[in-house]
């Protein structure tokens, strides 16, 4: 992936499966936002194809791609601020996958009792604090009914107690079966739920394995704790 003559991604080749949540950490600017924006369609490769669940969806745009399955966070949340949490959600389950029920306002109540935004449902999302819109943005996610969740740094400014609470939310996330692929630079998150974990830098996966083996890694620890060579 390329912006002019800038090279951002150089071969990067990453297989997801089923269940796993895959946590990417690495130093700023390494490309794993870009990364992200290859899966979600937000960008076009240079080169290179994205499939998903055996599709290849690299033609297809954003909107077709969520509502095959493929949802994001986005590390700025930017909800419809004029309008309500519920219907910044109700909107997600109306244009998402969907629910076999068929029913976009229960979709959109049981994600809000699920994120515990269901007590600021009807306050308007551009008064909400930082840590509220991060929750309407994994919640605006849930809401497509997602095969594959992409997190782009949620869990920056929690405390400890809510960072438990964000654990716990993203384990029920992966047991109802949907795949997690989680940006974060907040190490004790990915630790606590990563099945996988692996490390980018320059534009390259420069680890991929158990998450004890990628921090202890050598090149890890260089290019993202900053150890010495
Ligand atoms: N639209 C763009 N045009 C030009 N360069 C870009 C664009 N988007 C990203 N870049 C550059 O690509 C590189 C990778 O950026 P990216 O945001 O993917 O990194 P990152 O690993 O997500 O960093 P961070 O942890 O800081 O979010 C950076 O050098 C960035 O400046």
């Amino acid at each position: 992936m390329a912006f002019g003559a800038f090279k951002v991604l150089d071969r990067v080749s990453l297989d997801v499966f089923g269940g796993e949540i895959v946590g990417i950490l690495g130093p700023n600017g390494a490309g794993k936002t870009t990364f992200m924006n290859l899966l979600t369609g937000a960008y076009r490769p240079t080169t290179g194809r994205v499939h998903v669940l055996g599709e290849d969806v690299t033609h297809l745009a954003t909107a077709d791609r969520c509502r095959r399955g493929i949802a994001r966070t986005h590390q700025v949340p930017r909800p419809f601020g004029g309008m309500t949490v519920f219907e910044n959600v109700l909107v997600a389950a109306r244009n998402g996958r969907g629910d076999p029920s068929g029913d976009p306002v229960g979709l959109a109540w049981q994600v809000l009792e699920h994120t515990g935004l269901a007590g600021v449902a009807n306050r308007k999302a551009g008064s909400l604090g930082l840590l509220d819109r991060k929750r309407l943005e994994l919640s605006r996610a849930l809401a497509t009914g997602p095969r594959v969740v992409l997190l782009d740094e949620i869990g920056g400014g929690l405390t400890d107690a809510e960072a438990d609470r964000l654990v716990a939310l993203i384990r029920d996330i992966q047991r109802d079966g949907v795949t997690i692929v989680w940006i974060e630079h907040i190490m004790r998150l990915l630790t606590e739920c990563c099945t996988r974990m692996i490390c980018m830098a320059g534009g390259a996966v420069i680890a991929d394995g158990l998450p004890g083996d990628v921090i202890d890694a050598p090149a890890v620890r260089t290019a993202y704790f900053g150890a010495a060579a």
